[in-house]
């Protein structure tokens, strides 16, 4: 299951990311790199963490049409294992996007439907998650980041192939922090999540292998 668990990687340079990178070793095998560690360290950071895990880079693109291919593409030079667009751009952006990721067949190319920190009122959050995430398979991507309140039913549409990646996760009590839409490990397994985002769960914990060994014994104990 540590295959399926992802550490994202919200540190502000490099030193701090390779201290966790070899704090949590083989716990977890996925390393997700976004806003912060990015704008600070940028690619040559990026090509060193992929040496030892599986790669997101999560930069959330969302920009016109033209733009975010050529992101797409510049994602897939650097040999990332996932990268993400916003699906508030639309169809047609999505659409581009899935036409840059064809020339990197071993790139996930997936969406964020509804931020699992939007306050929106949950049903609303549902509808929107689930139209965004049809427009994506429609559009050619592989899949989707949601909250796990909604990846089983985005899996019922979008068929089961269709990669549903949750944030959100927290659990023994932990604070939800700025997220909204939150649920524990297990949880996210029983609902049809492929790929769990634990961020300060992990990275503020006084042990983080032993926090990201937590999580995947919860996820092993709902397979
Ligand atoms: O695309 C993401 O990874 C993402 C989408 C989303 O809807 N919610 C969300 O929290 N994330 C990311 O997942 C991580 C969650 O971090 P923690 O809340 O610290 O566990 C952060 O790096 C967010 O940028």
């Amino acid at each position: 299951m540590q295959d399926r668990l992802m550490v994202a990687l919200d540190v502000d340079c490099r030193d701090k990311a390779l201290l966790m990178r070899d704090a949590v070793g083989e716990s977890v095998g996925w390393l997700k790199v976004g806003l912060r560690l990015f704008v600070a360290e940028g690619p040559a950071l990026v090509r060193d963490l992929k040496l030892t895990h599986k790669l997101f880079l999560d930069l959330k693109f969302h920009d016109i049409p033209n733009t975010v291919a050529q992101a797409i593409e510049s994602a897939g030079g650097l040999g990332v294992d996932m990268v993400n667009v916003h699906a508030g751009g639309g169809e047609e952006m999505l659409a581009a996007a899935a036409g840059a990721a064809k020339a990197f067949p071993g790139m996930k190319l997936i969406a964020v439907t509804v931020l699992t920190s939007d306050p929106m009122p949950k049903e609303e959050a549902r509808e929107v998650a689930l139209q965004r995430a049809k427009m994506a398979l429609d559009a050619g991507l592989d899949g989707v980041v949601c909250s796990v309140h909604e990846a089983a039913e985005i899996k019922a549409l979008c068929g089961q192939n269709f990669i549903t990646v949750t944030p959100g996760i927290r659990w023994g009590g932990q604070d939800a922090q700025d997220q909204k839409r939150v649920a524990d490990p297990a949880s996210a397994i029983a609902n049809g999540s492929d790929y769990l985002v634990v961020g300060r769960p992990i990275l503020h914990a006084p042990d983080p292998a032993q926090a990201a060994r937590e999580a995947v014994a919860m996820m092993e104990s709902a397979a």
